[in-house]
């Protein structure tokens, strides 16, 4: 092999995956120009202003998107369960509503107590801070100078407000903002945009077009697995245009496949659970019965409502000029409608007064969602979600072939374990509390699918027929101290050398809130582990 050809299929660092987590580890490692980095992507660069105007995110276009599926789900009453996440720069950053939530302090004191020794409120929340560029300013909760901008929303629709004020006349707390000093309550989200475009943590994190001479980033490049040598981390076979190449990595691989197909990757580089390894034909390097255990997702209830017409996004004639006329607003000057990341407002609520932290989590959407989306619906309307923030639920990802194209098995065993169907029905009421108040009301929706709050079993049977995520998987290679973490709480896989993990998947229990900052923080932190291990 040449000089030239050597160095070109050469680094220092090998990133797999440039989603949340994979962009910040990637882009700190890069920044002072001490290492040779690469980060290989399987999708493409996602520059269309489909990505970029927040408005478009249900237009996207479908290799941006995974689009997942589980297998059929007992608790779901047998359906199967849409996972949709993100391919191409940026991840899941790139198709996320882009609200800006961290979850509560004490879901990182309960990873510290469960064996992360590091990863407190107290710890993480200067990483937080250190991401962020807030456009309120910095304070004791937030950062100014960070990558990752954080934006009010520019034009909330009415209805959102409507929402907040309904909240309000029932006495619910008002809270603006969700990342501050406490959690609880009702507002209108911060969002991940930049004045007024998606600001994925891509963009945040590998110089939105200004490139690094010591960064290289491949896409359309599918990791198949890591190359090992002597039990040390020191390749990775990816394909391009179905020829498979390897890069070398002389010092660390970082994983961030996210936590689907970070499993996955492990899975097919000979770590995870010898009997799934050896039922696909695939050797054992390291028996990790915990790589693929422990998915953790919030479990979700959407209510939608129709209305005739304003001030609710939709599709009707009206509709479509009045889109016209915000799609053309955006492109002149990045503000107005099309900034909006549907899931405008919503909260945190505390449905069981025995608890110290809200357990359920509401988004209120200004159009009708049906089926995530997929199914376009005439007319306008409004939508509500509802989700349990810590299920008790345990899934599982697996593999369905030894191929690395092929999708992973996806288990999330959603509502196995009852307490969380009996938190779903307190959160499912308590966000009816609001959609039946006024001002809300004053919009006269017409509930798609009315429910008898009253009758348990009814209500029970809504929402197994009706429930799915709301796009928030983690804990398949989790982070800890004991035999059956994947990774130490530096983020080091154990049994080998020299590969780390940068995603959700490392998260030992779910957060109660959204997860991209979350990814983002624990890549930053990788980031600082990999740098300080290699000096
Ligand atoms: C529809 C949707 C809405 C959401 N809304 C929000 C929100 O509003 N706020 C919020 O905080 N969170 C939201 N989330 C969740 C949040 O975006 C994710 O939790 C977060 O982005 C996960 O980061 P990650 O690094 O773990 O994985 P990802 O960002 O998913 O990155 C994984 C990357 O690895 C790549 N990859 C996978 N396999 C391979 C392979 N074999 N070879 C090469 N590359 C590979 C993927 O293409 C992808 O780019 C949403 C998610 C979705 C899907």
């Amino acid at each position: 092999m040449g000089q030239q050809a050597r160095a070109a299929d050469e680094a220092d660092i090998v990133v797999i995956g440039c989603g949340s987590g994979g962009s910040a580890a990637a882009g700190r490692l890069s920044e002072d120009g001490r290492y040779r980095v690469a980060i290989l992507e399987a999708g493409g660069r996602n520059t269309s202003f489909k990505t970029v105007m927040p408005g478009m995110m249900p237009f996207q276009a479908e290799g941006t998107n995974w689009r997942f599926e589980t297998v059929p789900q007992p608790g779901l009453n047998g359906r199967r369960g849409y996972q949709p996440r993100g391919r191409g720069m940026g991840g899941s950053s790139a198709i996320n509503a882009m609200l800006y939530l961290r979850g509560h302090a004490r879901d990182y004191d309960e990873w510290r107590d469960l064996g992360c020794a590091g990863w407190g409120w107290d710890a993480v929340l200067p990483v937080f801070k250190r991401c962020e560029h807030n456009v309120r300013g910095a304070d004791a909760f937030h950062g100014d100078d960070g990558p990752l901008w954080v934006s009010d929303q520019d034009w909330a629709n009415p209805g959102s407000h409507a929402f907040l004020e309904a909240a309000a006349a029932l006495q619910m707390p008002l809270n603006p903002d969700f990342n501050g000093a406490t959690q609880d309550g009702i507002g209108i989200y911060q969002v991940t945009q930049r004045r007024g475009e998606r600001w994925t943590a891509a963009r945040a994190y590998l110089g939105d077009g200004h490139p690094r001479s010591n960064l290289r980033i491949v896409t359309d490049a599918t990791v198949e697995r890591v190359i090992f040598e002597d039990g040390r981390a020191c390749g990775v076979a990816y394909q391009v245009g179905g020829e498979t190449r390897i890069i070398r990595a002389t010092r660390a691989v970082v994983m961030s496949g996210g936590a689907f197909q970070t499993p996955q990757m492990l899975m097919l580089s000979g770590i995870g659970p010898g009997a799934v390894l050896q039922e696909q034909g695939l050797a054992v390097r390291v028996d990790a019965p915990g790589v693929g255990a422990d998915l953790q997702d919030h479990v979700d209830y959407v209510a939608a409502f129709e209305t005739k017409g304003v001030p609710f996004l939709g599709s009707s004639l009206g509709g479509t000029f009045r889109s016209l006329g915000a799609i053309a607003r955006w492109m002149t000057t990045r503000t107005g409608p099309m900034t909006t990341p549907y899931a405008e407002a919503g909260g945190f609520v505390t449905t069981d007064p025995a608890l110290e932290r809200p357990d359920v989590q509401l988004h209120f959407v200004v159009a009708i969602v049906e089926d995530h989306g997929r199914t376009k619906v005439k007319g306008h309307g409004y939508s509500c979600h509802a989700c349990v923030l810590r299920p008790y639920s345990r899934g599982t990802v697996g593999l369905n072939s030894p191929d690395p194209r092929d999708a992973p098995r996806i288990d999330p065993a959603f509502l196995s374990d009852q307490r969380d169907v009996e938190t779903m029905k307190r959160g499912v009421r308590e966000m009816y509390r609001i959609l039946d108040a006024p001002p809300i009301t004053g919009f006269k929706g017409r509930d798609r699918y009315p429910i008898d709050l009253r009758d348990d079993d009814a209500l029970e049977q809504v929402i197994r027929d009706r429930s799915d995520t709301v796009y928030h998987p983690v804990g398949t290679a989790r982070m800890g101290s004991d035999d059956g973490a994947v990774c130490d709480p530096r983020l080091r896989v154990r049994g080998v050398e020299g590969l780390y993990i940068a995603d959700a998947s490392v998260m030992p229990r779910l957060v109660g809130g959204n997860t991209n900052a979350p990814s983002i923080m624990i890549g930053e932190r990788c980031a600082d582990f990999v740098r300080q291990d290699l000096g």
